[in-house]
């Protein structure tokens, strides 16, 4: 088996996301699965495009975002990963008094988003080497928004790099930011919140607005998949 989906403990999840915005899907490819989707990166028909970072000030490294159809374990993970996140999704709406909803499956919010002209697929791999680095960002591509995503840490750190940290940061409503560290080993998934989350506070929920970002690469090479469920315009 190369990746996972349904078993892991799917309410606690939910309760990590609803406490702090984020969330481990520890082993969600293995290590063999993590090897064969860093692998493709590279020139070819697999990608629509190539970004390197530095020219757009975003950071130090490069990413490909994938071309439709999309590798079958990638389309695999998003169609999966989405049937669970979607439920979670349309209760941080509610929580945050946001009147869209998102339907059970993702194909049927594919079209939405297609419907709308946001057409073009959002899930990428991103390549690090020393001194890389990903600024902290939020990946929104249009009016249509889902607000979760995963990333999956391809490479083994300690191992294949040092450094290379996956941060978050959150922004509290008249407060300073706080930053968090997500321990990833390689083929573990993180779950996160794209732009905004509910927080739960003594006067009810509020919401906190959060970005994400990767830490300096030290050494070595650092790959990592990331999955957004809405597409770009
Ligand atoms: O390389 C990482 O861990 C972060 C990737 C990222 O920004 C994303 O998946 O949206
Ligand atoms: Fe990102």
């Amino acid at each position: 088996m190369t990746e996972r989906t349904d078993t892991f403990d799917w309410a606690m999840i939910a309760r990590d996301l609803d406490e702090r915005g984020w969330a481990v899907l520890p082993g969600l490819l293995s290590g063999d699965a993590s090897d064969g989707v860093a692998a493709l990166y590279g020139p070819g028909d697999t990608f629509r495009s190539h970004v390197v970072m530095a020219r757009h000030g975003f950071g130090r490294g490069e990413y490909r975002y994938f071309a439709y159809p999309l590798p079958p374990l990638v389309e695999g993970l998003r169609t999966k990963l989405y049937l669970h996140l979607a439920p979670i999704a349309n209760h941080w709406h509610e929580r945050m008094s946001v009147a869209t909803r998102f339907p059970a499956d993702h194909a049927a919010f594919l079209e939405r988003c297609h419907a709308d002209g946001q057409a073009r697929p959002t899930p990428l791999l991103l390549q690090y080497g020393a001194g890389d680095y990903n600024c902290l960002h939020q990946d929104l591509y249009g009016e249509h928004v889902f607000p979760l995503q995963v990333a999956v840490l391809l490479s083994a750190p300690g191992e294949a790099f040092d450094g290379g940290e996956f941060v978050l940061t959150e922004q509290r409503p008249r407060m300073q930011s706080r930053v968090e560290v997500v321990p990833l080993g390689k083929g573990d998934g993180v779950v996160f919140a794209v732009n905004s989350r509910p927080q739960r506070g003594t006067r009810g929920d509020y919401r906190v607005a959060m970005r994400h970002g990767v830490s300096r690469v030290r050494r070595g090479h650092r790959h990592t998949l990331g999955i957004i469920f809405h597409d770009a315009a």
